[in-house]
């Protein structure tokens, strides 16, 4: 478990969040510039000293203004990556890598030189000088010298930002490596929700230095009383696993968490039990009073009206809904909600067109 409470004020800004985390897997820091995200991390850090603070990372204390505890930023055991990689460009990548190696005292290591080099696939440039290689490769590079400092915590402050779309490409599988195989909690601020989706098991969603939400990624992506509902991109992140492939038409079937109800995704194989992340876009979301059995759309689910917002214009209404425990959102028209006279506890069926896979 991460506990963070920070109160902390600039001239015109300030941070007062209490967040229970959790002490594994990816937490999401998400909201607009200057929502206080950077300023978190940097807290927990203890780059800033929050005026009233207390932090805790799992089995550690690293600050309880109570008790007047402050333990210094060198002391803290965390990997801090920043939107680009400041490798010493005189030292070769096996250099820089040994660096952060050499920090920690040899029964201190959990994370090993060719475990890391492995896990970022990075075992082929390590003769060469930062200068030679891109920026994806320096950001790479920049994680596994995180890695090397065996932390108990790893903060990333928009590892992607700095680069195009193909190098985001290139690097996400990497970062999903981090999530899948290692034990190491991750703080991941970013402001892109497409990779908060495909990256992050929890999303604390921040607004003018408060959280508004913290919660697991399914859940809190499809809360309408958030402006994540709200816009083209509102949609829930589902996170299944394979039951079935059908090599005949390449589909994957996906079960959804407990419950019979499954989706099919077109997919290269899997083998049955793998877990697999997929987004459903609110507005690629119908709803019918009867499951269209003739039809081309391969996902129908039958669900429950739970409630109903105003989309981002008055044509449309997003309504969100309970797939027997998995929520789904739908961006229908306001003129189809009144045809099919939607309301809360109505049975419906959501027709699915399009099922994006995270991965
Ligand atoms: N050292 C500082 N002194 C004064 N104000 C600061 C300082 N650092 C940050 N701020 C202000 O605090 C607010 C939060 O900044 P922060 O960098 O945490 O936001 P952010 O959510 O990370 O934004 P971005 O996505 O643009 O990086 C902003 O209004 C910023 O101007």
């Amino acid at each position: 478990m991460i506990q963070t409470r920070l109160k902390l004020s600039y001239p015109g800004f300030a941070l007062d969040v209490d967040l229970q985390l959790p002490g594994r897997g990816v937490t999401a820091l998400y909201g607009h510039s200057g929502s206080g995200k950077t300023t978190c991390l940097r807290c927990i850090a203890g780059l800033e000293r929050a005026e009233r603070g207390f932090i805790q990372v799992n089995d550690e204390i690293w600050q309880d203004s109570d008790k007047n505890i402050f333990v210094a930023p060198h002391k803290r055991a965390l990997g801090y990556v920043f939107q680009e990689a400041s490798l010493f460009p005189h030292l070769s990548v096996l250099a820089n890598l040994e660096f952060g190696l050499k920090r920690i005292p040899k029964h201190q290591r959990r994370v090993d030189m060719a475990h890391a080099t492995e896990l970022l696939g990075i075992g082929h440039l390590l003769d060469r000088h930062p200068q030679h290689l891109s920026g994806g490769e320096r950001q790479r590079i920049g994680i596994a010298r995180a890695l090397l400092t065996s932390p108990k915590l790893l903060l990333m402050d928009e590892p992607l930002a700095a680069l195009d779309a193909k190098r985001k490409g290139e690097i996400l599988p990497y970062l999903q490596r981090l999530h899948d195989e290692l034990d190491i909690p991750v703080l991941y601020v970013s402001h892109s929700q497409d990779e908060v989706a495909r990256l992050s098991d929890h999303i604390v969603l921040l607004s003018d230095g408060k959280a508004l939400a913290s919660g697991p990624i399914g859940q809190t992506l499809a809360r309408l009383d958030l402006p994540l509902a709200l816009g083209d991109d509102a949609g829930v992140v589902i996170e299944g696993r394979v039951s079935r492939y059908d090599s005949d038409y390449q589909l994957l079937t996906l079960a959804l968490p407990d419950t019979a109800l499954s989706i099919r995704v077109p997919h290269t194989p899997m083998a049955p039990g793998q877990a697999l992340r997929c987004k459903v876009q609110a507005r690629d979301v119908s709803l019918s009073l009867h499951s269209a059995e003739h039809s081309s759309i391969l996902n129908r689910l039958p669900v429950t009206v739970v409630s109903e917002l105003g989309a981002d214009n008055a044509a449309h209404v997003l309504v969100r809904l309970d797939a027997a425990g998995t929520p789904l959102l739908a961006r229908i028209t306001r003129f189809s909600r009144d045809q099919l006279n939607v309301h809360p506890g109505q049975q419906l069926w959501a027709q699915i067109k399009a099922v994006a896979v995270l991965a």
